[in-house]
């Protein structure tokens, strides 16, 4: 005990170190342990992996093959165990292996076309080969034996039959396929492009159809396989053949494995699709179907031999994944509001992040500077078209400024909204219901009224400035306002052919959407009709007419859409194919409410407009446009806007439901989703506005109706003929007048009138396009 207490604290002191350094010394071969597992598993995997590739992939380009293995494969589909091919994308050119990553970016040097066909009764087969040999020539690889032509990149299109072919060498990896090219032309040194292209009929029997799209499933679902295994090949499209009498729709099964097809590559070349898929009849309209089809893949392959890629928009254009959750971006311009959390109120946008003297913020505070205290507001030049002024081609200053410049946040905003803006104040979007057309999921209200095919509208402004700040105005905050034009003026050719260029660059983004039909994809290719309604005043801008003579003399027509505010504008205005003007409300101070006008002599030149439309009415075909907004401009209005209508005598009123996006603005307005009207309301309110109009001795009645968009068309009785409404306008007659008598010529809304209105747009039926399917917010097909 006493050598304990003599010696304990020595002793308790070894025994720490002791412990330290043993804890020490383990620690080390532990922690060397815990790096070395993670690289010992993968060295695992790796080996395994070796293994696998070593037993099931084929050999890669570089190894020795028999003079058979470099003929492109004919063979059956195994139905056997699946074999794993390649697992990598590898790169389609032959000094691939030699070079690094950044060679998988080279733009092809030759370009394989590969037209696969399946055919059970024979149809397809002899389709495909004669469609091979009329693309060769379109692509001038001349005819089909002469091999591709000297200086082109296209090397004359094969045609493979899928119950042939093995899929692993086309469908998990291409590559094969390119070496097997690369072998077969040992003159070309560069790299090999491979462009797919289906031409496949449907069978609701099993066929070999099924087995390939099981593939593609399969292959796509693979988790040993890049998700995308076909990413390589510069793109593919797909063309059906089926047979409406026994398949009458879509829904009943016309052409659904092209469907199938369509949406498997689209997954696998991770959204290559160069061309919206094509459908024909084959007793009917195939063969016109298939050539439309093929004129537009010659444009797309022009394309990709030029840059090496698809063009603008298609990768990633084209969403894999079925779905519509497109935003509601755009419903005919002024009557659709936004809301949401970033939103903010135009007052704090102007006071906050928005700097420019455009923007809403700062040019409200610049009137109010002018109107409050007297000083000159900031902006250089005011000239004032509102009052008749005439217009100044030429600056006084060198100071004039440009509405929305380039390095504004009002350019980066609208942009953003994707607006293409042209020159420095006009603008082009394409609207929902373009795209909605494009998709044959229905057309906006103005084809079942007026005949209108939205896929073939084009929806601009050449000003992108208006004088009211609308509640409901879904560009709210981001379009800049005043009451006089305070910018350069662009030429009218110059925003004719920017908002042309645009549109098309824009439909041509569309192409690789999912759904859209190559029909009317090449319809979409000619603009016919123009909406003059986007966002801000069209005749705010000084040359108005001369722009519409451009449109007029490529006949497309114009409906404008004009706020009531530019009276002396509205009175020089030249013909117009239907010339709208808002009627917000129906009395001074629901006006002031709802669009609250820049002007302070608003409703005196509300009233001015109105008299002008009721001089204009057997020369223009004129239209009142009332947007309903709950809680503002519906309740107990009716009588008043009755008034109005005695007042201007509008060939048609059209009422709308204020349309909501999903997101808004409007919260800074008051306005959320109560404000907007059920259709059921609008539809009373309609009748109490017919019967207001009656018992004032008016002879209108409700002509159509789109329940789909909320929206009712009353018409005057001249438009009656035999007890039928006849809304829908006869558009070659409109240019063969206005060729004849020349803008300003005599000729009245009746001579153009078209054929009756069809049956199905007619009060009481609905109005929705029977050539098309609804569909719900999810794509989802409803019931029209
Ligand atoms: C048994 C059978 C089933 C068919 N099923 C469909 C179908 O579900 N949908 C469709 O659109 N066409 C269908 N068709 C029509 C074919 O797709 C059409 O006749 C095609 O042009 C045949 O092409 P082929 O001669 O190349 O085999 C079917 C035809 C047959 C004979
Ligand atoms: S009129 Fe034209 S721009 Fe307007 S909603 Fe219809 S299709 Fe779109």
């Amino acid at each position: 005990m006493e050598l304990w207490h003599t010696h304990r604290l020595s002793v308790i002191l070894a025994i720490f170190v002791t412990a330290l350094f043993i804890r020490t010394y383990l620690r080390q071969p532990n922690s060397e342990r815990e790096q070395q597992q993670p690289q010992q598993k993968a060295k695992e995997i790796l080996r395994s992996t070796q293994d696998i590739n070593q037993q099931q992939t084929e050999p890669v380009k570089g190894t020795e093959k028999s003079d058979d293995e470099k003929k492109v494969k004919t063979k059956q589909p195994s139905n056997g165990p699946r074999r794993i091919k390649g697992g990598v994308n590898k790169k389609l050119s032959r000094k691939d292996s030699n070079e690094g990553e950044a060679q998988s970016e080279e733009k092809a040097t030759k370009i394989q076309t590969l037209v696969f066909f399946s055919s059970l009764t024979g149809n397809t087969e002899k389709t495909a080969k004669e469609f091979a040999q009329t693309l060769g020539n379109g692509l001038g690889t001349g005819s089909e034996g002469e091999g591709e032509k000297k200086d082109g990149a296209f090397l004359t299109p094969q045609v493979l039959d899928l119950a042939e072919i093995d899929y692993d060498d086309y469908f998990i990896s291409p590559t094969k396929a390119a070496e097997t090219l690369l072998e077969q032309n040992p003159e070309i040194t560069g790299k090999i492009g491979l462009f797919y292209l289906f031409l496949v009929p449907s069978y609701n029997i099993d066929s070999m159809n099924d087995t390939l799209l099981e593939h593609l499933q399969e292959t796509h679902h693979d988790f040993r396989i890049d998700t995308a295994p076909l990413s390589t090949i510069l793109g593919y499209s797909v063309f059906g053949f089926g047979d409406r009498d026994g398949w009458p729709t879509e829904e009943e099964g016309y052409c659904f494995q092209a469907k199938e097809l369509d949406k498997w590559m689209a997954k696998l070349t991770a959204r290559k699709r160069a061309y919206p898929l094509g459908m024909g009849d084959w007793k009917r309209d195939g063969k016109e179907r298939l050539a439309e089809w093929q004129a537009g893949l010659v444009d797309v392959l022009n394309v990709v031999e030029e840059t090496g890629s698809l063009g603008d928009g298609v990768v990633g254009s084209g969403d894999a994944v079925e779905s519509d959750d497109e935003v509601d971006d755009a419903d005919d311009g002024e009557v659709v509001f936004e809301d949401g959390a970033d939103s903010q109120a135009p007052k704090s946008k102007s006071s906050g992040s928005i700097e420019d003297v455009e923007d809403l913020g700062k040019i409200m505070a610049a009137s109010r500077t002018d109107a409050s205290d007297g000083k000159q507001p900031k902006a250089p030049i005011a000239i004032d078209f509102t009052t008749g002024g005439k217009v100044r081609k030429t600056a006084p200053t060198v100071t004039i400024k440009e509405m929305v410049p380039k390095n504004s946040p009002t350019y980066a905003s609208l942009t953003k909204q994707g607006y293409s803006i042209v020159g420095s104040h006009s603008g082009v979007k394409i609207c929902r219901w373009t795209k909605s057309a494009l998709r044959g999921r229905g057309s906006c209200y103005k084809y079942s009224f007026y005949g209108i095919n939205s896929h073939q509208c084009m929806e601009t402004t050449p000003s992108l400035s208006c004088s009211n700040k609308c509640v409901f105005c879904w560009r709210h905050g981001t379009n800049p306002v005043g009451t006089t034009w305070r910018w350069v003026v662009d030429p009218p050719d110059l925003i004719f052919d920017g908002v042309k260029e645009n549109h098309y660059k824009k439909i041509k983004m569309m192409r690789g959407v999912p759904g859209v039909r190559a029909e009317r994809f090449a319809e979409a290719m000619r603009i016919r009709h123009c909406a003059l309604s986007l966002v801000g005043e069209p005749i705010f801008y000084p040359h108005i007419n001369e722009f519409l003579g451009m449109l007029h003399r490529e006949r497309i027509s114009s409906f404008l859409v004009c706020n009531a505010q530019h009276p002396d504008q509205l009175a020089a205005l030249q013909h117009v194919t239907q010339l709208y003007v808002s009627i917000d409300a129906s009395n001074r101070e629901s006006l002031r409410r709802i669009d609250r006008p820049l002007h302070r002599d608003f409703w005196e030149r509300f009233q001015r407009c109105l008299d002008i439309l009721r001089e204009k009415r057997f020369r223009q075909r004129t239209v009142f446009r009332l947007t309903l907004v709950k809680g503002f401009n519906v309740e107990d209005e009716a009588e008043g806007y009755a008034d109005l209508v005695e007042k201007g005598l509008p060939c048609f009123v059209e009422v709308k439901g204020v349309t909501y996006c999903g997101t808004s603005t409007a919260g800074s307005a008051g306005l959320t989703m109560a404000n907007v009207p059920f259709y059921q309301e609008v539809c009373d309110f309609v009748l109490a506005l017919e019967k207001a109009l009656l018992k004032r001795g008016l002879k209108y009645g409700i002509a159509a109706e789109h329940a789909h968009s909320c929206c009712i068309l009353l018409a005057s009785e001249r438009f009656k003929v035999d007890g039928k409404w006849h809304t829908l306008i006869d558009y070659e007659k409109f240019f063969q007048l206005l060729e004849e008598k020349g803008p300003d010529g005599e000729f009245s809304p009746e001579d153009y009138m078209g054929p009756p209105t069809p049956e199905w747009a007619t009060w009481g039926q609905g109005g929705f396009d029977p050539r098309d399917q609804r569909v719900d917010r999810k794509g989802r097909p409803i019931e029209a």
